[in-house]
């Protein structure tokens, strides 16, 4: 995908937002982002942000992480995770933030994505940001992003994800675009970029035309990744 040429309908921004309350999750962007959004998707909305944060901001939070030495492999669940996901991730709980001296730039993110209008664990159910880094060759096959119905209810007491947003933390000129099969859209990466999609819908269940890959990094990529969530009715509880 590139933004050179890219001409948004009038209104179609809007009309976008105000469909997606009605269906996923009310997004409700603060002006000065809203003026930055770009639809690259009207239904499944997929928005993106162009200079959500600056270079510095990216770089110093690859500097944090990459110095720790806290970088593990991700884990999807365990038997999956091998085969579906191979890159290094970490998870920034709280503690872990602040050992790492990273709690300030993970604080800005919270603000800016409640900035956005999908707050952040604060407002509602969410789940620690997890920075992730992907060497030549690993990928993240495709999948959902939120559950199926069934470990909504077994497994995840009723949490379901509602939206996911991906902050990309370098320029990667070849491989690893984040790739919507469905929806024919891949997304390169670019340093300060930001991603937001809506893997379930209102009543808790999964929007499949979202099902997305991170393809095979060729240059090293780095991401921020956050899920924000909800507890969906459920007739069993
Ligand atoms: O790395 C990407 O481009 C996608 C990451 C992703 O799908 C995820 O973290 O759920
Ligand atoms: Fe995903």
């Amino acid at each position: 995908f590139s933004l050179r040429g890219q001409i948004q309908p009038e209104g179609s921004l809007k009309e976008t937002l105000a469909g997606l309350a009605k269906t996923h999750i009310s997004v409700r962007p603060s002006p000065d982002i809203e003026d930055q959004l770009i639809l690259l998707h009207a239904d499944p909305a997929v928005l993106l942000i162009p200079n959500f944060w600056s270079r510095e901001a990216c770089e110093q939070l690859i500097a944090v992480v990459r110095g720790s030495g806290a970088m593990r492999q991700s884990h999807v669940s365990a038997a999956e995770a091998l085969a579906l996901r191979t890159s290094g991730s970490v998870v920034m709980k709280p503690e872990m933030a602040r050992r790492f001296g990273a709690a300030r730039l993970v604080r800005k993110l919270f603000r800016d994505l409640a900035a956005l209008g999908v707050g952040g664990p604060q407002s509602g159910y969410g789940e620690y940001p997890q920075i992730i880094r992907y060497e030549r060759g690993q990928h993240f096959a495709e999948h959902q992003d939120a559950f199926n119905w069934e470990q909504v209810q077994q497994e995840q007491d009723g949490y379901q994800r509602q939206a996911t947003f991906l902050l990309y933390l370098n320029d990667v000129e070849k491989g690893g675009a984040t790739r919507f099969p469905e929806l024919g859209i891949d997304v390169q990466p670019r340093c300060g970029q930001g991603l937001l999609f809506f893997p379930a819908f209102k009543d808790g269940r999964q929007d499949a035309r979202t099902a997305h890959s991170a393809e095979a990094a060729v240059d090293e990529k780095w991401i921020a990744q956050v899920w924000k969530g909800k507890l969906v009715p459920s007739p069993s509880r």
